[in-house]
């Protein structure tokens, strides 16, 4: 076993070097989608945390680089799409360079009260508006405000787990 240590006068941490540690964290995949003024758009997204349940908030990191992010920026709404054991091949599609309207023909979509697209079959959607937006290095950190959600109770999860995708199985099917 390898101990990294952490001296008290480091001044910086490489970037491969946290992108390796922070391929340790498990999180859950979401095909974040939107729809609006400035036209329909969707990306894969791990960085997604709740932030308070008063009023109902969590928060999406998008890298403003991302072709998708002028539309985000411009709609100013969003649906975060959480997705269940055997929705990997979606969001490696939404992960890539394909094109945004061959992304959404690879499943089946509804529109929630935003407008935003709701993903068929997901874990659970979160139907939100964007309440703030911070910058903090090359992303955005974008606060939404939930206004509606949409769930499947029979599904199993799906976590980013070093670098690659683990099915998360309910307590009732353990
Ligand atoms: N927060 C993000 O922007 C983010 C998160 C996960 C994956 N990705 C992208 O998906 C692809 C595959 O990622 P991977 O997990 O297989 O390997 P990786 O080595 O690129 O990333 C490992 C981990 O580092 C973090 N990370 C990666 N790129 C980041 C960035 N630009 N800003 C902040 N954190 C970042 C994520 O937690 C990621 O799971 C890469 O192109 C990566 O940039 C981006
Ligand atoms: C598993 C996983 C997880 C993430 C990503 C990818 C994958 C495969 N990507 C990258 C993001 O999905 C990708 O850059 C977008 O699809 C935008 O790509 P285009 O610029 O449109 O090709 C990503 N990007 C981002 O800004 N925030 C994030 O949290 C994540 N998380």
């Amino acid at each position: 076993m390898s101990t990294l240590s952490l001296m008290p006068d480091a001044v910086a941490v490489e970037k491969q070097a946290f992108r390796d540690a922070m391929a340790r964290l498990g999180a859950a995949v979401n095909i974040i989608t939107t729809d609006g003024p400035a036209g329909r758009a969707g990306f894969t997204a791990s960085a997604v945390c709740s932030v308070t349940d008063t009023p109902p908030t969590l928060l999406v990191c998008l890298n403003r680089s991302a072709s998708v992010w002028s539309v985000f920026d411009a709609n100013r709404q969003l649906c975060v799409n959480t997705l269940a054991a055997g929705q990997e091949a979606l969001s490696s599609l939404f992960g890539g360079k394909t094109p945004v309207a061959e992304r959404f023909q690879a499943a089946q979509w509804r529109r929630g009260v935003t407008g935003s697209p709701m993903l068929e079959g997901a874990l659970i959607s979160f139907d939100c508006r964007i309440s703030e937006i911070t910058r903090v290095g090359t992303h955005d950190v974008l606060f939404c405000e939930v206004l509606a959600l949409s769930r499947s109770d029979d599904a199993h999860g799906l976590a980013w787990f070093d670098r690659g995708y683990c099915p998360l199985l309910r307590q009732d099917a353990r």
